[in-house]
């Protein structure tokens, strides 16, 4: 079934900015904010860790994730948000966003949501080690995968215009003519590139 909406990876360290960056994009454009913790909350597919430091951690069953969000996926125009983003099929992903946060600032901003000790440590590491750009290239085509840094309020506005920009010219593309273009084997002008600033 071909897509009349994209679907949209937000991802990133916790606490770069990828609630933010999904909610205010789900407002102006009517894309569907699929948040991946109300998802395991809401289905019961997370299971507490037994890490003393960090108790409120849920492991999460991948495959019975996929199996929650798969009809949505099918669907499109879901803006996906979460830590990780490998285990989505690249086949039902159209663009992934890796949200980027200066150390300091993220510090502060993970400092300010309680953070301490390991549970610190290790986000400030994931960002500095960029595991997730890492993940995403690793994942999916890098031509569909765009870093977007997100330390200041203008920021969070020029990144969703940016991606609004960039839906209208995916659903151009994918539309009556999309799929014309499609079936006759060529390429659809939904170029990313633009958005690697
Ligand atoms: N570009 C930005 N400028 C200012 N504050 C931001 C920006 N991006 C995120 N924040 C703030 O940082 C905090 C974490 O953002 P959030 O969207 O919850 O991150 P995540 O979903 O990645 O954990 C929030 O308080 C949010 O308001």
């Amino acid at each position: 079934m071909l897509r009349t909406e994209p679907n949209i990876i937000i991802t990133g360290t916790p606490g770069t900015g990828k609630s933010t960056h999904c909610e205010e994009l789900a407002n102006r454009t009517g894309l569907h904010h699929l948040s991946i913790n109300d998802v395991v909350k809401k289905h019961s597919i997370g299971e507490a860790s037994d890490d003393p430091e960090d108790p409120n951690l849920q492991i999460v069953d991948e495959d019975r994730l996929l199996d929650c969000v798969e009809n949505d996926l099918e669907e499109g125009g879901q803006i996906i948000d979460w830590h990780a983003c490998d285990l989505f099929p690249p086949s039902m992903i159209d663009l992934v966003c890796v949200i980027r946060c200066d150390n300091g600032v993220l510090y502060d901003r993970l400092k300010a949501r309680g953070y301490s000790g390991k549970k610190l440590e290790e986000n400030m590491d994931c960002e500095i080690m960029e595991v997730l750009l890492n993940e995403a290239r690793e994942a999916y085509d890098e031509e569909i995968v765009v870093e977007l840094r997100s330390e200041k309020t203008e920021e969070i506005d020029s990144n969703v215009d940016r991606i609004e920009q960039w839906i209208k010219n995916w659903k151009k593309d994918h539309g009556k003519d999309g799929e014309a273009a499609a079936q006759s084997s060529e390429k659809p002008e939904d170029d990313p590139k633009f958005l690697h600033g």
